[in-house]
């Protein structure tokens, strides 16, 4: 291979004011993750050699690259360069191929990167995670297995369902999904229309899918390759419906693959993405399982049919809240990927002149090229580190909720709603801008960028459709904002409703004070979640009932979750940035970086910030 650089990228990378070794071992967790994480790959290569055809080899050499040009971050749209790269050895990506085609294309890869991962004994979930993408560009078929099936298990399961269960779905004897949403709903939850109804003579649960609409539908993996759903339906016992239960449901017979008795199973068709995922639809006719089907950690069945409530009803969320957590922090690596594809495309373009027979120079050099790739590497940057601030206090609060301490839950529900829908927006808004600053070759598929996004777009949908789990932060920030009215204690994270003061020191003529910045978006927070507040109540006090009025304010509301988001990611940024221990050089490049995010947001939401003064 050993193609050389590009000069003008080269003469770019020469110029850096900074070592990107000590910025990529910051953001991988340090030198022996990275080492690690740039190890795997390469062992796995030098012994594939024999293994893999050459077109694949290709490809994971150029995973490899992805790791050795490892740089700010960045990494190359490997699936599109191996096909810009392979073309004449007739190696198609799965971009040529039909929906069919690109599916077993990646079956292939992930049943093969499955079996490597076993014999290569790789525990950590991020080394998991890195290896699979190397070899598995776009969707997986496994998604659904490899994070949300086995996370439901080790959550709602019991130790014994546990013990019995996961070694099945670590080591692929089964194959899983998380069935959830039905044809007629996917945000509320409490429509769900399937039954599990217990037959206490036979000690089992009858699943049905009573009308069209309570067919499941959209679950990942449902439409060919799971035989095993963990599956949410209304539990009814005793003639009581006791609310949305999990269940270990067998789809599929799991020598022939067929569907088992009583099961409708099927893919739901083309998708705006996604096109490997092979996402699909389920009816139950009247499907028998055992009554230990029913994940039972926290609610019960008794053979005689009592139902023992779960001691937070909400434990149930807790997957979802849980994978809610993964989109957070793959938003800002899907936009560091973009921005890097278009920052190098921008280092090598050359296009137009600045001086009228000064020569092409490179769209770099344009102001308004680099306002739109610097602002995305910088929103980039904010939403990893954000991810793993938030990621700090979600595991705080998890060990305390596994010791049964659930006075963080609310806080943890409301942060990952909010933080879900914040990334994911910019995320989607971050990486289109990318697409459009590489013109017209942006607009290939072999730029790898209209696959980043139609891909994770659908992150502002499933896992909580982003409008409303705005709306879900917004009742947590809410009660929050009424405690702060009547001078009550507030949960540390939003302490900043009774504190948050305006006392800007920086003057226009100044280079602006960092603390400042924090001080202006919790300042700006805190005023809308005030005025959202304030908008409930006048719709209360106009005779609306809680409900109406709440509908009244709803647009406030997500404006209000949304401005504690940007608080929480510009704090993290720069607390982050100032604390990493950095050398001087790079500290300076990143405090700029943390200020053109902070600056830049407050530019897009002037409105927001010129009312606070
Ligand atoms: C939007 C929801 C939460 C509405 O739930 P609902 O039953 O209508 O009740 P409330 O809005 O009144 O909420 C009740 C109460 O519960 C709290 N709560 C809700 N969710 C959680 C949670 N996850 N953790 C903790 N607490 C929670 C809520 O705050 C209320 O408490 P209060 O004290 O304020 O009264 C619900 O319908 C919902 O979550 N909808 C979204 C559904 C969803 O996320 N689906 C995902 C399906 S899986 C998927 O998409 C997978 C994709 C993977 C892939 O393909 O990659
Ligand atoms: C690619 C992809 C993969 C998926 N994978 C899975 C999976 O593996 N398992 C699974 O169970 N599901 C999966 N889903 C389904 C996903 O979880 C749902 O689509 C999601 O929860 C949104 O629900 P919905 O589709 O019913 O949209 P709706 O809730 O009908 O949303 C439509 C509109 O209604 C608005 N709306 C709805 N409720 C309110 C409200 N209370 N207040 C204000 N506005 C509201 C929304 O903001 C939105 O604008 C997947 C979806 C996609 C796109």
């Amino acid at each position: 291979m050993g193609k050389s650089v590009n000069p003008d990228l080269a003469k770019a990378r020469s110029q850096a004011t900074f070592d990107p070794a000590n910025l990529t071992n910051y953001l991988y967790g340090g030198p022996e993750k990275l080492r690690r994480k740039r190890y795997l790959p390469a062992f796995v290569f030098k012994e594939l050699c024999t293994e893999m055809s050459l077109t694949d080899l290709c490809l994971i050499f150029l995973g490899l690259l992805t790791h050795v040009s490892d740089y700010l971050g960045l990494t190359l749209s490997i699936e599109n360069m191996a096909a810009k790269e392979y073309k004449e050895e007739g190696f198609k990506s799965t971009d040529d191929m039909s929906r069919e085609e690109a599916y077993e294309e990646s079956m292939r890869r992930a049943v093969y990167t499955n079996k490597r991962v076993l014999q290569l004994n790789l525990q950590d979930q991020e080394e998991q995670y890195y290896f699979r993408e190397i070899f598995v560009p776009g969707a997986n078929p496994f998604a659904l297995h490899y994070v949300m099936f086995k996370d439901a298990i080790n959550t709602q399961g019991t130790e014994d369902q546990i013990q019995k269960w996961l070694p099945l779905a670590e080591t692929y004897a089964v194959t899983g999904t998380y069935a959830q949403t039905e044809l007629g709903h996917g945000t509320f939850l409490r429509g769900l229309e399937t039954t599990a109804e217990y037959d206490v003579q036979r000690e089992e649960f009858i699943l049905n899918t009573p009308t069209i609409t309570s067919s499941k539908f959209w679950p990942g993996a449902l439409g060919k390759t799971a035989n095993v759903a963990i599956l949410n339906a209304k539990l009814i016992t005793k003639g009581r419906n006791c609310g949305m239960q999990s269940f270990w449901v067998p789809l599929r017979h799991l020598e022939t693959h067929q569907p088992l008795p009583g099961i409708t199973v099927g893919d739901i068709g083309p998708k705006f993405g996604y096109h490997t995922s092979d996402n699909g639809f389920l009816q139950l006719n009247r499907v028998r399982i055992p009554r230990e089907n029913m994940l039972m950690r926290y609610s019960k069945v008794l053979q005689d049919g009592t139902f023992v409530p779960p001691e937070n009803d909400r434990l149930v969320y807790v997957p979802m809240t849980q994978f809610r957590f993964v989109v957070i922090g793959r938003s800002g690596w899907t936009l560091a990927k973009a921005v890097t594809v278009a920052t190098r495309y921008s280092a090598v373009r050359r296009q137009s002149e600045i001086t009228p027979g000064g020569g092409e120079v490179q769209i770099l050099d344009f102001q308004t090229q680099q306002h739109k790739l610097f602002t995305q590497i910088a929103s980039a940057y904010a939403m990893i580190i954000a991810a793993k601030a938030a990621k700090d206090l979600y595991d705080s609060a998890f060990s305390k909720m596994e010791k049964g301490n659930l006075e963080d839950l609310p806080m943890l529900h409301a942060l990952t709603s909010s933080m879900k829908a914040f990334n994911t927006w910019e995320m989607a808004t971050g990486v289109e801008q990318c697409r459009m600053a590489c013109g017209g070759h942006g607009y290939l598929l072999a730029s790898g960028i209209p696959q980043m996004y139609t891909d994770m777009v659908s992150a502002c949908t499933y896992e909580g459709e982003n409008t409303v789990m705005c709306l879900q932060a917004a009742r947590f920030l809410n009660k929050c904002q009424e405690a702060a009215n009547k001078g009550e204690r507030l949960p540390q994270l939003t302490r900043f409703l009774q504190t948050s003061r305006l006392n800007i020191s920086s003057s226009l003529d100044q280079d602006v004070d960092l603390n400042d910045i924090i001080a202006a978006y919790e300042f700006r927070a805190a005023t809308v979640i005030s005025e959202a507040n304030a908008r409930l109540n006048a719709g209360l006090a106009m005779g609306k009932s809680q409900s109406e009025a709440w509908n009244y304010a709803s647009q406030l509301l997500v404006k209000a979750a949304l401005a504690f988001s940007h608080w929480f990611t510009v704090r993290a940024l720069i607390e982050n940035m100032r604390g990493a221990g950095f050398d001087n050089s790079t500290e300076t490049l990143l405090l700029q970086l943390a200020k053109l995010y902070a600056l830049d947001g407050m530019l897009r939401y002037s409105g927001d910030f010129r009312k606070v003064g």
